[in-house]
């Protein structure tokens, strides 16, 4: 592809001085991936600067470099000077890899996403579509996966994963905006068709620095990313969806609400079971029920979420709605890991903020008879404000609480579990991940419920900057199995 294909969308936010014929064979912000034939993308970052990086891109064969506006250094390549470089290479990613699905929703909130996401996924194949989501989980089709790490990937990876779920015939596919992605302007050049907000409680304020900031990062999807006319799915039982409903309509997209005051899907009642839950809705004026097969009242939450979308996206409302008869569990949120032989069971979760461990652990206590029990952490290099507010929501949710290690990353863990302390002063303490999964099965008694959180899907620990391979699934699963034999 040449550099001039690159930047042809209109008002692209940069400047060409150089050979825009020049041959481009890939995009990339990190010199330690540059080739010959590469655009180098200089980004100004939390811990380093891209520019700095510079000689090395161009030692190693880049082609063409993007900088910011006041870059004053020379190079003997083509230059695409930006007074907003991550903007800049967000455009140059999707002229890259042009190809999209007809039909993109996305979605963002402190927690839900992940689920919702999949839901979508899930409930467009039920109406006989082939469909993909992109997130935490990575890239996921009917019959194909790729994982990459982040919940909203870097543009280059982001728009070849559209590119990709394209080319594998969905021609629906919904994306998590994560608030770092939004910040950063990673999904500014995907044409979203509908977008939902699940909810807003704290995290990441490590990064934002305050609610307010969070908060903005997350509205830019509706007033900025999500198209001119395109329908905002929002959330009309929280504090927020006033000024969300206000600044969407302000910025010319139209608004849909669900929840227990929803006017477009409205939960007008839920009663729980052993399996799931029964919901009645009102779904655009006509009344359903539905049977979820799914615990807590979040999922259910999600599942209208998903819904929502899935009917700004163009799905017919009787199926869609009837499909969610038929959702199954996303992995790593309430997964069931197993049982003990006295009927005590072994749930994981990646609850991992103190608003979501409220839930998921409310979520459990009506299905024990006996104790809810938790086993948690905090990550390291995460918002340590959150850590005394996530002991306290263990300590007043669960019966017994045992506090141990969550990827502590390039902290020291005691240090992490003492910051939690003060909310959960009686919490058994375990740094061994491991050991402290052993000690909450073993003490499992009939009626019990054991709550696992923080890791869910995830398959390492992260310690300094080595991920060992840590599965609180097959963790608890091995220590069921030793207690009990295997089933
Ligand atoms: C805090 C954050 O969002 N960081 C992202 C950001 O990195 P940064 O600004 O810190 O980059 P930096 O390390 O200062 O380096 C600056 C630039 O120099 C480049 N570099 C660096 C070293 C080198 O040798 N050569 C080189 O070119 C880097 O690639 C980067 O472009 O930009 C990088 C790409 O340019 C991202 O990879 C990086 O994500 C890191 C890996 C990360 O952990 N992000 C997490 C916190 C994140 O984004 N999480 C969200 C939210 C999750 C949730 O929903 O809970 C997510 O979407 O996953
Ligand atoms: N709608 C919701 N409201 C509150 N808590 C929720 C909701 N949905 C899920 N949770 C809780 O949050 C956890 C994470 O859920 P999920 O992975 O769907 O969220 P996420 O927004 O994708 O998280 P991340 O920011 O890590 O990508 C779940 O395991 C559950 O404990
Ligand atoms: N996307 C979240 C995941 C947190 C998962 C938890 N296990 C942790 O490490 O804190 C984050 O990067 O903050
Ligand atoms: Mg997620």
């Amino acid at each position: 592809m040449r550099l001039a294909d690159l930047i042809t969308a209109p008002a692209f936010p940069g400047i060409l001085t150089g050979d825009a014929g020049t041959a481009i064979s890939a995009l990339t912000a990190d010199s330690r991936a540059v080739r010959p034939g590469t655009l180098f993308a200089a980004l100004p970052g939390v811990k380093m600067d891209g520019h700095s990086y510079i000689p090395a891109a161009l030692a190693a064969g880049a082609s063409a470099l993007l900088v910011k506006a006041d870059w004053d250094g020379e190079a003997p390549v083509p230059v695409i000077r930006s007074a907003e470089p991550r903007l800049a290479l967000a455009w140059m990613a999707a002229a890259f890899h042009s190809a999209m699905p007809a039909h993109i929703a996305a979605v963002t909130g402190t927690n839900g996403k992940t689920s919702t996401a999949v839901f979508f996924r899930q409930i467009w194949g039920q109406l006989g579509q082939r469909a993909a989501s992109i997130g935490t989980l990575g890239l996921t089709g009917p019959d194909f996966e790729t994982y990459e790490g982040l919940t909203t990937p870097d543009p280059v990876t982001l728009h070849r994963y559209l590119a990709e779920a394209a080319g594998q015939g969905c021609a629906y596919t919904c994306m998590e905006a994560s608030s770092h992605g939004l910040d950063q302007f990673r999904l500014d050049a995907v044409p979203v068709e509908a977008a939902a907000f699940t909810n807003l409680t704290r995290d990441h304020l490590d990064y934002h620095k305050t609610v307010e900031a969070y908060f903005a990062a997350k509205a830019g999807l509706f007033t900025r990313v999500l198209k001119a006319g395109g329908i905002a799915v929002l959330n009309a039982d929280i504090p927020e969806f006033p000024t969300l409903k206000r600044l969407t309509e302000e910025a010319g997209r139209r608004v849909w609400s669900f929840g227990r005051n929803g006017t477009t899907l409205r939960l007008t009642d839920r009663s729980i079971h052993t399996g799931g839950q029964t919901l009645s809705l009102e779904v655009m004026g006509v009344t359903h029920t539905v049977d979820l097969p799914l615990v807590g009242e979040f999922q259910a939450m999600n599942a209208l979420t998903a819904l929502g979308l899935v009917l700004a996206t163009g799905g017919a409302p009787a199926a869609a709605v009837d499909a969610l008869n038929h959702l199954t569990g996303v992995p790593g949120r309430l997964e069931k890991a197993g049982q003990r032989r006295n009927g005590a069971s072994v749930y994981v979760d990646y609850s991992h903020t103190p608003d979501s461990l409220i839930n998921v652990l409310t979520a459990v206590r009506p299905h024990a008879s006996g104790r809810v029990i938790v086993v948690f952490g905090c990550g390291g290099d995460r918002d340590p404000g959150k850590r005394p507010l996530m002991g306290e929501a263990a300590a007043r949710y669960a019966d017994v609480q045992i506090l141990t290690d969550d990827n502590p990353r390039s902290e020291d863990p005691a240090t992490i579990r003492a910051a939690a302390r003060p909310g959960c002063p009686d919490a058994i303490e375990i740094g061994d991940r491991r050991a402290a999964i052993f000690a909450a099965v073993d003490m499992l008694q009939e009626g019990d419920v054991l709550v696992i959180a923080g890791k869910g899907h995830e398959d390492g620990q992260i310690v300094g900057t080595v991920t060992l391979p840590f599965d609180d699934r097959l963790v608890a699963r091995d220590a069921l199995n030793q207690m009990e034999g295997p089933e």
